[in-house]
């Protein structure tokens, strides 16, 4: 019986689909006729301009006589230059603290105020009494960016205060979901990992006297232990991805959900719902799954021909997902480097030899290489394509030895800072709903009755 009604429905929905696209399909040139900005973007990759930030500025062009030119991509969190920032605790104490409070507050802090900080994180992570056993162990997934943003949306059912738009509970409320992020992942991980891999359940709590990479790593491994290099690098990883502007996908989300309104927990899983998506944050998970494929595929990794013919399949949808993509690659304001892949770049190659993966380091570099004029060769290009930060972030956590389920989620537990700034940053200077313009083209129809209807 339940065999027969899914018949039923498939067989509407696939002839529905077809209805669906030869109705709702639109003339591609009427876009341009209107002037309509695809994906909010000029001709040239350029966004439109759609707010004001202090949080961090991204650079990829530069003017030079008069004439504007791309450039080595360049990242600022608050005025301070990526690298200089990492430099700056690399080797010497963990940064992930230090940065969010420069992204939160605009400033570094002192010894003093950081000392502050880590303990107000530490006070705020507190999830509610038996919250993992009825909230993250149900209906576990491997999914687990759902899964975390089912517990974000059900903490908002623990929070007298949930629709109190002051400043200082917005505050509270962003400072409890960044430090809870980590146990609520990792959690999940675990119970998906126990529920429907048959392996061991693992509940390890926080060490207070850790830093949140430690922690990860700590509540991660069965036997809480884990190196010191390992811990670092999981920490500038973090750094890396907490923050990029207002108009990456999950944070304009943030933007727009904020603009109107909406509590906290609403705004943090809207945002949530848009990282996960391949061409955004979920392209780290992409990228060691396709790279995965091409070794099963590409006889000789070391044959630069065959991986470029490999690559343009995989362009034309022919092969891996079979969604034209290369990922990694590309980025909406980047062309010639993404500061971060850089700084990914500069240790990946050691951390490989460490852990007996030059081959595979040797795969990407060789993928990155390649793929660039690859898609120059198949896509109309403005400004040109290279590795983004998600190109790399994958194979370092794999050496690091975390399951692939927690790839995205990593990028979670670190963006929540970019979004918890500029969630803050919106409400205090714009206070007005975000609503663009669609230009209708239907036409205006004479309604008939149902009797009448063909
Ligand atoms: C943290 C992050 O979000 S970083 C990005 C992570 N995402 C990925 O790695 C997924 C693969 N990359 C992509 O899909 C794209 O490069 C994006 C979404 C990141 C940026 O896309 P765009 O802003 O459209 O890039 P850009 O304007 O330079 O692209 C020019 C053309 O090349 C195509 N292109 C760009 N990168 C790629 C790619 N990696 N694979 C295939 N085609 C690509 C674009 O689709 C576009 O074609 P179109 O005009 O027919 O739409
Ligand atoms: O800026 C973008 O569009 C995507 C990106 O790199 C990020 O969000 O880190």
């Amino acid at each position: 019986m339940q065999e027969q009604k899914r018949e039923i429905i498939e067989n509407y929905t696939y002839q529905y689909s077809r209805i669906l696209k030869k109705n709702s399909k639109i003339d591609p040139e009427l876009f341009d006729e209107y002037g309509v900005k695809r994906g909010l973007r000029d001709k040239n990759g350029k966004g439109v301009l759609a707010g004001l930030t202090k949080i961090s500025t991204i650079e990829s062009t530069e003017e030079i006589d008069g004439k504007i030119v791309p450039i080595e991509g360049r990242l600022y969190y608050q005025g301070y230059n990526i690298h200089d920032l990492v430099q700056g605790f690399v080797n010497k104490r963990y940064g992930f603290e230090e940065i969010t409070y420069l992204l939160l507050f605009s400033s570094l802090p002192n010894e003093e105020q950081l000392k502050e900080f880590k303990e107000v994180l530490r006070d705020s992570r507190n999830l509610p009494k038996n919250f993992t056993r009825d909230v993250i162990m149900k209906a576990p997934s491997q999914d687990i960016m759902n899964s975390l943003t089912k517990s974000v949306l059900t903490l908002a059912s623990y929070d007298e205060k949930i629709n109190d738009m002051s400043l200082e509970n917005v505050l509270r409320q962003c400072l409890m979901l960044i430090s809870m992020f980590p146990m609520l992942c990792v959690y999940g991980y675990h119970a998906y990992n126990h529920f429907e891999c048959d392996d061991s359940l693992y509940i390890h709590r926080p060490d207070d006297k850790l830093s949140m990479a430690e922690n990860i790593l700590r509540m991660l491994r069965p036997n809480k232990q884990y190196s010191e290099v390992e811990a670092r690098v999981l920490d500038v990883a973090l750094v890396l991805h907490m923050e990029h502007g207002g108009g990456n996908n999950s944070t304009f989300t943030t933007r727009v959900v904020s603009s109107a309104g909406s509590d906290t927990y609403s705004v943090i899983a809207a945002a949530l719902s848009s990282l996960k998506g391949p061409k955004h944050g979920g392209a780290n998970i992409k990228v060691v799954e396709m790279v995965q494929d091409i070794k099963a595929h590409v006889s000789d990794l070391k044959d630069e021909e065959e991986i470029k013919a490999y690559l343009t399949k995989i362009l034309n949808k022919e092969a891996f997902d079979k969604r034209g993509l290369i990922y990694g690659m590309g980025h909406a304001v980047y062309s010639i480097s993404d500061p971060r892949e850089q700084v990914f770049r500069k240790f990946v190659g050691n951390l490989a030899d460490e852990k007996g993966r030059r081959e595979d380091f040797e795969l990407y570099t060789m993928i990155e290489k390649m793929a660039p004029e690859v898609i120059a060769k198949e896509r109309r290009i403005y400004k040109g394509v290279s590795a983004n930060v998600d190109f790399l972030s994958g194979f370092v956590y794999s050496m690091l030895d975390i399951p692939v389920e927690l790839y995205t989620p990593l990028f979670a537990m670190a963006r929540i800072v970019g979004w918890s700034a500029h969630r803050l940053e919106e409400l205090i200077n714009v206070d007005k709903i975000i609503r663009p313009a669609y230009k209708s083209i239907g036409l205006e129809r004479q309604y008939t009755n149902i009797q009448e209807r063909g």
